[in-house]
């Protein structure tokens, strides 16, 4: 009998090559969109029709019911399931802590996601800077330009931009702003050995001093206990005033109410944000600011990019499957 597989969402864009990479090594069941939760783990019981699953697959941005794999769901799961290969970077929706307790791996996929994810930030930067998306919204209103224009807007080139986190995303970023270009700052809690040499280090002890030179600061760190809300009211302060923050990360990095306020009273001038609190049901005062640019979460939304993302975890999967380790594993299990 062949190892059981479970994918917990549909495959939207690699569904040929996935039938290719399991053919012959895996039974490969798909979860039914309807599905609940409790209807889920039941099937994995014993006697059940998911029955001595292995591994799951699963999605970021399940739009179903199993988009969290929460304490609740991952102790419910039978003994037999031992990798959960996730689809997207950030693996905020899924309790590793509990994974670890249980002896499951978790795999994300992190290298797939860098270059979009740094050029949907590329465009909330030069957006917020430049003011376009207030300009988009007056034209399409028949405003043409509305009498605030050309407002608070800036040229990009030559500007300072410091950049939390120079993980893969933080990293594509740097090369594309470096290119204009900007000057390039960036913070994280140990120096990044294969940083450009053009990319200046600000570490722990020196974080206000490059908050103090940023005219924009653009978040790449990952959504953790440590890192919730680590862009505080009091980080934003220490940002000069007019300065522009950027979010492709996760909404949760960043204290919202703190940067709304910062927004309403000029201390930000712009912000760029793919990323909210509570999406999709994302706080309705975003949509009165007018220096803000919006995005629904976007950042890897390409069909070429999703397509590596899902087939990058399948092959986690598949490599569990085949040599008992897949790659990928997620920091915690480092
Ligand atoms: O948000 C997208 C991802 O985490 O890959």
């Amino acid at each position: 009998m062949l190892p059981r597989i479970v994918l917990c969402d549909a495959l939207l864009w690699s569904q040929p090559e996935a039938e290719q990479l399991f053919k012959g090594i895996a039974d490969v069941k798909t979860v039914h969109d309807s599905t609940s939760r409790s209807d889920f783990v039941a099937s994995l019981q014993p006697g059940g029709a998911l029955e001595g699953a292995i591994g799951l697959y699963r999605r970021t941005d399940s739009p179903g019911p199993l988009r969290y794999f929460d304490k609740q769901l991952i102790d419910a799961l039978p003994p037999s399931v031992k990798w959960i290969a996730s689809f997207g970077a950030g693996y905020d929706q899924v309790d590793v802590a509990a994974c670890k307790e249980r002896g499951i791996r978790v795999s994300n996929t992190p290298n797939m996601v860098d270059d979009a994810t740094a050029t949907t930030a590329l465009y909330l930067l030069i957006s917020a800077l430049r003011c376009f998306s207030k300009a988009e919204r007056d034209i399409r209103a028949g405003a043409w330009k509305s009498q605030h224009w050309p407002g608070p807007a800036h040229d990009v080139t030559g500007r300072t931009i410091a950049i939390l986190g120079l993980g893969g995303i933080g990293l594509r970023f740097a090369e594309l702003v470096h290119a204009f270009p900007m000057r390039v700052l960036y913070h994280s809690r140990r120096r990044v050995a294969h940083a450009p040499e053009w990319c200046e280090y600000y570490g722990p002890d020196r974080l206000d001093e490059m908050l103090a030179q940023a005219d924009v600061l653009s978040v790449h760190v990952p959504l953790t206990e440590q890192t919730a809300s680590i862009v505080d009211e009091k980080m934003i302060r220490k940002l000069k005033r007019g300065a522009v923050i950027v979010n492709t990360a996760r909404g949760g990095v960043i204290d919202e109410d703190a940067m709304m306020k910062a927004l309403e009273d000029g201390h930000l001038s712009a912000v760029g944000l793919d990323v909210f609190c509570n999406e999709p049901n994302i706080n309705p005062r975003w949509f009165s600011l007018p220096n803000a640019t919006l995005l629904p979460h976007v950042g890897t939304a390409t069909s070429d990019t999703r397509k590596k993302m899902e087939l990058r975890a399948l092959e986690n999967l598949r490599d569990f499957i085949t040599t008992g380790m897949g790659n990928d594993l997620v920091f915690e299990f480092k």
